[in-house]
């Protein structure tokens, strides 16, 4: 058996859930670990003197239990695919080698977990601009949703200093610019991947 564990990481409606899926979708037994599934409570998140709620933090994320997830997988990929209801398909009419286990771990502070660093092997990071994230941002409703003034009052200042932490912490990401079509994204990755796992193959 053959495992591979690619990061999908970068700035908040970056894209980065949607090239995940189209991932999953063309890598057979692949399974998604996604970070926003694993916000703590709002009654647990931290508040500011201004009245915004502290989302854009570690801290306000269940990192334990996301790792725990992954150790899950680490341990045995086909148990943990057939308790998360996804049956192991055989890979012969795909571009996937045969017995290779993919995870995608996809969040906006993966590469802010330290743990995440040693155990990603390929990471990606997905960028675009502040008026583009803005935008997109503001046509999206979280839960709760952002109170006024939440993007360039927390949002966009702490992508900076989490951008800059792990820039200073972290040295084989690859950039992807965010801008280009979902097409784009999905191919120049997805390419890079298969020559990932042909080299793994070709390893044994
Ligand atoms: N390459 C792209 N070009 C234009 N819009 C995109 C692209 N990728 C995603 N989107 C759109 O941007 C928004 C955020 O995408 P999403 O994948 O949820 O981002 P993230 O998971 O990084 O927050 C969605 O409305 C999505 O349809
Ligand atoms: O999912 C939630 O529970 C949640 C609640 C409040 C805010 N968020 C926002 O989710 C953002 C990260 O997710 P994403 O998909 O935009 O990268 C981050 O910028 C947070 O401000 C997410």
């Amino acid at each position: 058996m053959r495992k591979l564990i690619i990061g999908i990481g970068g700035i908040t409606n970056g894209g980065k859930s949607t090239l995940a899926r189209s991932l999953h979708e063309h890598i057979v037994n692949s399974y998604i670990i996604a970070q926003d599934t694993f916000f703590k409570d709002d009654s647990l998140v931290a508040v500011d003197s201004r009245g915004f709620k502290q989302y854009d933090v570690l801290d306000a994320l269940n990192m334990d239990k996301m790792m725990s997830e992954v150790q899950t997988w680490q341990k045995d990929p086909v148990s943990f695919l057939a308790s998360h209801g996804q049956r192991t398909q055989s890979s012969r009419v795909s571009e996937t080698p045969e017995d290779m286990y993919v995870l995608i771990i996809e969040g906006f502070l993966i590469y802010n977990y330290r743990p995440f660093n040693e155990i990603i092997d390929k990471k990606y990071f997905l960028h675009i601009p502040y008026d583009i994230c803005k935008a997109r941002r503001c046509s999206r409703t979280y839960n709760p949703p952002d109170p006024s003034g939440y993007f360039d009052g927390h949002v966009w200042p702490m992508y900076l200093k989490n951008r800059k932490e792990m820039e200073d912490t972290v040295s084989d990401l690859v950039f992807l610019d965010g801008i280009q079509t979902r097409d784009q994204l999905f191919s120049i990755v997805y390419e890079d991947i298969k020559m990932e796992m042909q080299r793994l193959t070709g390893n044994d």
